[in-house]
């Protein structure tokens, strides 16, 4: 697991470990980790051309302690120094190694440029000279390191309110911080480098976190020698109307390959009769009125892709919510939902999957609010609703109340396609019916139904039904890891 932490909680877990170290540890440790990193990306240090941009805070004192490793490993080394003030002891050792003060033109010269800005000490956009500066290291040749976040991204939540450094690297100090994961700021970091200063033992219960492949190896169901269809979990889909039979399709071909031990699909006659040809694995009930009376046990259920809002569609989500077993909430009947919240009163769990226009209407927010602060919005929503909420998009987040927010580190912009919603509502459906919690069975869905997009796209457009055909791939690629 890979966890993450606000701006206030790194400065307090700082704090703490510097109240026991000599002045000047932790920037120096800082310093040495930073300057490693860039003599590996610059290959030969010696004669190589680093330039600094700093701002006049702690950000700018490691690149200026990096800066001096840097030049005394004969690197001819600039700094661009911006801020009000400068970090003097910092700025007194670069100069002392031979390093020099230099204007901004020696930017677009540069092999490596190392963004000591701002860090976890920023608020708001950018000011000036420094969005000017940001956009010049962006169209500069140079390599582009950033110190601790790229500058411009908030560490505690991943907003970007206008320019912002975009990293080849970002060097972050003791410990991710949630914006290096939250899009849109992940998006600016290039690959992540994490440096130990000794910050561990003081960091409190992180604010998010990511999975990894040997994570799913862990909680990914597996069937053993008892297994049996029903014991390995049954789940019910009731999706797909006389409009869109397409969504119920895809919703049980994402269960099956996603290990339900049996998907029973209830519908209407038209998805019925394409649910029988294309999945003749799954059992199916057709209803001629909305009642699940006579679908059978299943363990969990996925209601709503494709199911329309109409009075029948109604209907038949109140019955399914009625049901005691775990219900994922999707597309139609989050429309529903939003329109008559009493549906969601139950003491099963509930799992809704909203995009933001989703949540949007859910909340009655304004969808482009919630695009810009997901994470906050992902949490409101699990507060206010008592459900656990994967917000789907550029970032996937999993907020459930009283537990860090799960952060989808898998995916490509290639799954921005139609249908990879019902393919993903039939995963996770799978995981809740093979007894993963909502936030697991959430989380580890996103992540296989990332993994998977990524093998059926390879740099092409896919088609949601490939993303279903390439999960089996997708949980030998994660579980093969560490197995
Ligand atoms: N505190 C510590 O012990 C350590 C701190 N470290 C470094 O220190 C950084 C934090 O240092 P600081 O607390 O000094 O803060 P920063 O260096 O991140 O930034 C603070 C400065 O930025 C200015 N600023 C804030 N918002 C701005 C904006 N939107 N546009 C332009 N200027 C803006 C402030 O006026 C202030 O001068 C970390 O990110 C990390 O790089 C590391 O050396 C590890 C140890
Ligand atoms: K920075």
């Amino acid at each position: 697991m890979k966890t993450a932490y606000t701006a206030d909680q790194i400065r307090q877990a700082e704090q703490a470990l510097m109240a026991r170290l000599p002045d000047g540890t932790l920037m120096q440790r800082a310093a040495a980790g930073l300057a490693a990193v860039c003599a590996d990306l610059l290959g030969r240090v010696y004669g190589s051309r680093v330039v600094l941009l700093t701002g006049s805070g702690d950000n700018g004192g490691d690149a200026l302690y990096a800066g001096q490793r840097l030049a005394r490993r004969g690197a001819r080394v600039g700094v661009v120094a911006a801020g009000s003030k400068t970090h003097e002891a910092g700025l007194r050792a670069l100069l002392d190694a031979g390093g020099r003060v230099v204007d901004r033109s020696a930017i677009d010269e540069a092999d490596l440029i190392i963004d000591g800005l701002v860090g976890i000490g920023v608020s708001g956009a950018l000011r000036e000279p420094y969005a000017e500066l940001a956009q010049q290291a962006a169209a500069a040749r140079g390599q582009v390191v950033a110190v601790d976040v790229p500058s411009g991204v908030d560490a505690s939540t991943g907003r970007v309110e206008g320019a912002a450094v975009r990293a080849r690297v970002t060097v972050t100090m003791g410990a991710y911080k949630t914006g290096l994961l939250v899009d849109p700021g992940a998006a600016h970091t290039g690959r992540v480098e994490l440096v130990d200063i000794g910050l561990g033992p003081y960091l409190p219960d992180p604010d998010v976190a990511a999975l990894t492949d040997a994570d799913l190896d862990v909680l990914l169901p597996r069937p053993g020698n008892e297994s049996d269809k029903y014991r390995r979990g049954v789940l019910g889909v009731a999706a797909g109307g006389d409009l869109f039979t397409g969504a119920a399709v895809l919703a049980v071909g994402g269960a099956l390959r996603g290990g339900a031990g049996m998907v029973r699909y209830a519908g209407r006659p038209a998805p019925v009769a394409q649910v029988r040809s294309h999945w003749p694995e799954s059992v199916v009930t057709e209803l001629d009125e909305p009642s699940i009376t006579r679908v059978g046990r299943v363990q969990a259920w996925v209601l709503g892709p494709g199911l329309g809002t109409d009075d029948w569609a109604h209907e038949l989500a109140a019955e399914v919510l009625a049901s005691d077993v775990p219900v994922l909430v999707d597309a139609d009947a989050l429309t529903l939902v939003a329109r008559d919240r009493s549906l969601l009163w139950r003491n099963a769990p509930v799992l809704i999957t909203p995009h933001a226009g989703e949540l949007a209407r859910l909340l009655r927010a304004d969808r482009d609010a919630i695009e810009a602060a997901r994470l906050e919005h992902a949490r409101r929503a699990a507060a206010e609703l008592g459900v656990t909420v994967l917000l789907k998009g550029s970032t996937t987040v999993v907020a459930e109340d009283a537990r860090p927010v799960r952060v989808n580190p898998t995916g490509t912009s290639w799954l921005a396609t139609g249908g990879t919603g019902d393919v993903l509502a039939g995963l996770a459906g799978a995981l809740l019916a093979q007894g993963l919690s909502c936030y697991d069975a959430a989380s580890c869905g996103a992540y296989l139904h990332g993994v998977a997009g990524r093998l059926a796209a390879e740099g092409a457009p896919l088609a949601a039904g490939d993303v279903a055909t390439a999960l089996p791939r997708a949980i030998r690629a994660v579980t093969s890891a560490i197995s």
